[in-house]
């Protein structure tokens, strides 16, 4: 069953369909191609939702589709409006019956792939209701209304307009029939609020929109123009990025522009100190024949490590205490709201039993010994096993982040084992910072870095995050995965060396 239209009730339709997300930026981690938007106008029941389904179906095994309906914009009534709207005397087919402003904002920050919520209507209570819905990273959004077309703002943000011609007579047979058994509306009251606002609205504002369509569809027996549309979309889609990890590993330190070459100098770069204590747990966490048992005891002492170092970097306050000798201290309180963000790599199918919570990861257990309460989540990243690319499998942010207010003044420990290509890191940051966190507020945590490679990559893109290492090994090296049993295809794959494996894979499996 396909999942409604989100902020929509009492409409019977769609779809938010996923296969992972590929990366919807460059190597310099700056968005690039924005979602590519279709808006769909046509008078009431011609049939834009029809449309707008038939699209997504066609275009079911893309990446991400989003529907976004003009209905969830209806703005809030009073009272007195409700009473009339009840007796099917408020006029809802008026612009100023729809928040243009808040919709075009929130389809300009979905085409920008930056997160939004939107308000939810429901038309068997004539009112919006008090939930919204948290909506982020389709690519490709289809935006249905009678009024899509009338406002240049929305105009500007689609990449494809289509205008959906309609028989009257059929239109109003099909208004009656959808109001009387989905709106829970009568006979009556349908074409009372036809004759004296839907029609005359089409007239005025509604129809003159199609002079702005590119394409104008029939409101019945419409495949073939559906199908060209689809074939258009693809072809669109087509254009965008691929060989993604290659590019990346082949970001190089421009030593012209001044950077060290070792990255251990870097400045945002905290290598713990390498110890005697730190570098017997390493020992035991490369050597290939240690337990599993083994192994997670020393892969959770290291995190803690890792983390107790990751705490000096946030903000600390003055602070003053009296002490059980009746004497004041002075001392330090941390002064900031932090959340711990896990990369969840699916490379081995047992990653994907951390998927019902989506937390999880090797260095969350150490996260939660140095901070009990943080609010956590997981962001599941997984290679396309056919081509190698990272694709954005699930998404499961903490409210904290959520929020787009709080967002912007929250740090994130984002933690992942180990930084070799630098792709999935540069996702999980995209991702938070589409969201409105802060570069500088993003500190990375990890076991292992290489020289080459991801750090790179990181320092390019994003120089304010700061990295903390336990490690830094010299080698990124290129090679060639195992046989996979059902494509019977091997993929690039990179590996850290010395380095110590898959550490998720060794964590969990
Ligand atoms: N091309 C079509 N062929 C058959 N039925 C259609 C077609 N387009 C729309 N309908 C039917 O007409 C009714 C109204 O269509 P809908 O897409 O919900 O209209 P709109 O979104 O424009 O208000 C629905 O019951 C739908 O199934
Ligand atoms: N409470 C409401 C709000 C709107 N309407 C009618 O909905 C029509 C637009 O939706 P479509 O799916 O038909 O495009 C519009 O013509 C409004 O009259 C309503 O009946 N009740």
């Amino acid at each position: 069953m396909l999942p409604t239209t989100p902020g929509v009730t009492g409409h019977k339709n769609h779809i938010l369909t996923s296969h992972g997300r590929p990366p919807w930026y460059g190597p310099d981690g700056r968005a690039i191609n924005n979602a590519f938007v279709i808006g769909v106008a046509g008078g009431s029941a011609s049939g834009k939702t029809y449309v707008a389904d038939q699209i997504v179906k066609a275009l079911q095994s893309l990446p991400s589709i989003l529907i976004l309906s003009q209905d969830s914009f209806y703005r809030k009534h009073n009272e007195e409006e409700l009473a009339l709207a009840f007796a099917n005397e408020l006029d809802l087919d008026h612009p100023s019956a729809i928040d243009t402003e808040m919709f075009a904002q929130c389809l300009k920050d979905l085409k920008e792939y930056k997160q939004t919520h939107i308000p939810t209507y429901s038309f068997v209570h004539h009112q919006r209701l008090p939930e919204t819905k948290y909506l982020y990273g389709a690519s490709v959004i289809i935006v249905e209304g009678i009024m899509a077309l009338l406002d240049p703002a929305l105009r500007d943000l689609y990449d494809l307009k289509i205008f959906v011609q309609c028989d009257s007579d059929l239109m109003l047979a099909r208004r009656l029939r959808r109001d009387i058994k989905e709106r829970g509306r009568t006979v009556d009251g349908v074409l009372t609020q036809y004759l004296r606002f839907v029609k005359p609205a089409f007239d005025n504002f509604v129809g003159p929109t199609a002079k702005y369509a590119d394409i104008i569809i029939p409101g019945a027996g419409n495949m073939i123009a559906i199908d060209l549309v689809v074939n258009h979309v693809r072809r669109k889609l087509a254009e965008r990025h691929a060989n993604f990890r290659a590019e990346l590993s082949r970001v190089q330190p421009a030593l012209e522009e001044g950077w060290e070459a070792d990255v251990r100098n870097w400045p945002g770069v905290v290598l713990l100190r390498q110890t005697p204590q730190l570098r017997g747990i390493h020992t035991i966490l490369r050597d290939q024949e240690t337990s599993r048992e083994d192994f997670i005891f020393f892969a959770d002492r290291l995190a803690t490590l890792v983390v107790e170092r990751g705490m000096d970097l946030l903000p600390y306050v003055p602070d003053s205490v009296e002490t059980p000798t009746g004497a004041i201290a002075r001392g330090l309180k941390l002064d900031a709201r932090v959340c711990g963000v896990s990369i969840i790599r699916a490379q081995a199918p047992s990653h994907l039993q951390l998927l019902p919570s989506l937390t999880g990861g090797p260095l969350q257990a150490g996260l939660q010994r140095v901070l009990r309460d943080v609010p956590l989540g997981a962001l599941l990243i997984q290679s396309d096993p056919s081509t190698g690319e990272p694709l954005l499998l699930h998404s499961s942010l903490p409210a904290c982040v959520l929020d787009r207010a709080l967002a912007t003044s929250t740090y994130v420990f984002l933690l992942d084992t180990q930084i070799g290509t630098g792709a999935a890191a540069l996702m999980a940051i995209r991702v938070l910072l589409d969201h409105g966190v802060q570069e500088g507020h993003i500190v990375f945590l990890t076991f292992l870095i290489s020289q080459q490679g991801g750090p790179n990559v990181l320092r390019r893109a994003f120089p304010r995050v700061r990295i903390v290492t336990s490690a830094v090994d010299d080698v990124l090296r290129s090679g060639w995965s195992e046989l996979d049993r059902e494509t019977g295809e091997r993929r690039r794959v990179w590996k850290i060396v010395p380095g110590m494996g898959y550490i998720g894979d060794r964590y969990y499996l």
